[in-house]
């Protein structure tokens, strides 16, 4: 069984087929790239996955248990944890803060704990900031934590949108264009968090436009183009299928 199975998707917004029968699947462990031009329907597929859209048909399922219509929070408590092409940190509150907050998901305690400050509460206050920490030292985040999360650096956001991720603990990390935005070396930088997170066991599907870093660090390329699928592969067979290269192309001369 994979760990991720989409099944015949489809997402509708009036008269446009925004996804058109998309089938693919992600292994344990796996990373995957989902790439294609603009408008293919990449983050719209990712927005399916994770309950924020609706898909209007097929099948979408985690381990084999069924995700299809289920809201973003319950999707995230199975084990599915994602970031956004436009950053969504809370940005008046602290870096560690917004960290907590995926932490958060994990602690047990009742809100009479919370009223009353029981130990309990305290003891899992505490470990929430721990693991907070954590998640921030693995993303290698070099800005200052207690500040506003607004003002860290650009890059230095990704990285925290990352650790907030992780620190939810999930199964399948979705990122949706990490490397947008960065330089040459936080890319590099970037490029080596994907594949530590990828050492703890996590699977990432990744929507990127940057195709040294899609072709570097995926195992597997899926191609979408107006909605559908139109390869799926090893990196080096996907760079040199005609119909992938046509795709692009055709919206380079269209743009
Ligand atoms: N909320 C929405 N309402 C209406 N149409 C939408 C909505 N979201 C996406 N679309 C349309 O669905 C199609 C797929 O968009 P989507 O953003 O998923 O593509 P993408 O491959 O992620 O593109 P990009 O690379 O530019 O981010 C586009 O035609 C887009 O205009």
């Amino acid at each position: 069984m994979s760990l991720l199975e989409v099944e015949d998707l489809r997402l509708r917004f009036g008269g446009l087929l925004a996804i058109d029968g998309l089938s693919f699947s992600v292994e344990e462990g796996e990373i995957v790239s989902v790439i294609g031009p603009n408008g293919a329907g990449k983050t719209s597929a990712f927005n399916c996955v994770t309950g924020f859209y609706r898909a209007s048909s097929g099948r979408l399922a985690l381990r084999g248990e069924n995700l299809l219509g289920l809201r973003p929070s319950a999707v995230a408590a199975r084990g599915i944890a994602r970031t956004f092409q436009n950053l969504r940190l809370f940005g008046e509150l602290s870096v560690l803060d917004n960290v907590r907050a995926g932490a958060h998901l994990w602690l047990r305690q009742g809100i009479l704990d919370a009223l009353l400050h029981t130990p309990r509460y305290r003891r899992s206050e505490r470990e929430c900031t721990e693991q907070a920490h954590h998640w921030l030292d693995f993303v290698g985040l070099r800005g200052d934590r207690y500040g506003a999360a607004r003002n860290l650096p650009y890059g230095e956001q990704r990285r925290a949108e990352i650790a907030r991720a992780l620190a939810r603990r999930p199964d399948l990390l979705l990122l949706d264009e990490p490397a947008a935005g960065l330089n040459q070396g936080e890319k590099a930088e970037m490029l080596d968090l994907i594949r530590r997170v990828q050492g703890l066991g996590i699977a990432i599907v990744l929507i990127e436009h940057d195709m040294g870093l899609v072709m570097d660090v995926s195992e597997r390329v899926v191609v979408l183009n107006f909605g559908q699928k139109i390869a799926d592969g090893r990196p080096d067979d996907v760079r040199k299928d005609p119909a992938v290269i046509a795709a692009y192309l055709g919206s380079e001369a269209h743009a």
